[in-house]
């Protein structure tokens, strides 16, 4: 029998403000690197959202490998953690050391030796100098990176990242490509990006709260750029051709 899908949402109803994001949205996410496309407000950050437990769907449900997302309580941070778009609504301690050791709660270590873990982490990535920094005095790319490395350092089953590239330099989004290359866990990212989930084995593209189009990375981005381009004719139509 195959093995439960790393994620899966069932017939998910999500009203989010006045705005009925979903309505029996289904999907199993079983691949290792899975992107998600589309244009602002299709419901990307929400489905991440969901999947990682921070909003409840009104009807159906989400499971990780079978089990039951929202019932699972504090276990759920060793299933799924997210990487939001903006790492202040993400960062909660003063000091890079201290955010960093807040992902190692669930593994059941205590303050002194999870904050000794991420030192350690940090040493490994020759990021030393970061760890008693205060969050504040760091860039906005920066914070971003400072959100992945606790993300990596918890270590969930899934990592969803939610627009991960917005905003980093060019090295760093080199960087964390690579980073996502070499992690063995899932991951999924949303992106405008295309060229950061062109070569995944799966994106998917949502429209409107539907997944519209969903396949191997290469054709869905191909795909989504040629309906862009139509859309963009269609509002700047060219000028008649002149003759004689
Ligand atoms: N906090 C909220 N309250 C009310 N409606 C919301 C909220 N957040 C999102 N929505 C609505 O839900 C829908 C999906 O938004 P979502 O943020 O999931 O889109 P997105 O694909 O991630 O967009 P973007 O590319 O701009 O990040 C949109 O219609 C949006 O207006």
């Amino acid at each position: 029998m195959p093995s439960a899908p790393a994620l899966e949402l069932q017939h998910v109803h999500l009203q989010r403000g006045r705005t009925q994001v979903f309505e029996g949205l289904s999907m199993q996410l079983h691949e290792p690197r899975i992107g998600l496309i589309g244009d602002n407000g299709a419901g990307k950050t929400s489905l991440l959202r969901l999947l990682c437990g921070l909003e409840a769907p009104d009807q159906g449900q989400v499971l990780s490998q079978g089990q039951n997302l929202h019932a699972a309580g504090s276990q759920r941070a060793r299933w799924v953690g997210m990487m939001f778009q903006n790492p202040d609504d993400q960062i909660i301690f003063p000091t890079v050391v201290e955010e960093l050791a807040l992902g190692l709660q669930p593994q059941g270590l205590n303050k002194k030796a999870a904050q000794a873990q991420a030192r350690q982490f940090l040493h490994a990535r020759g990021l030393q100098d970061w760890a008693e920094r205060a969050v504040t005095s760091l860039s906005q790319g920066q914070r971003q990176h400072v959100c992945w490395l606790a993300l990596l350092l918890a270590g969930p089953r899934s990592l969803l990242l939610d627009e991960p590239y917005a905003s980093l330099d060019l090295p760093s989004q080199a960087q964390l490509a690579h980073d996502i290359a070499q992690t063995t866990q899932q991951v999924i990212v949303s992106t405008h990006l295309l060229d950061h989930v062109r070569h995944f084995p799966r994106v998917i593209w949502m429209e409107g709260g539907n997944v519209r189009a969903d396949g191997l990375g290469a054709q869905v981005c191909a795909a989504y750029e040629a309906h862009v381009r139509q859309r963009i004719a269609a509002l700047h139509p060219q000028p008649p051709a002149h003759h004689g």
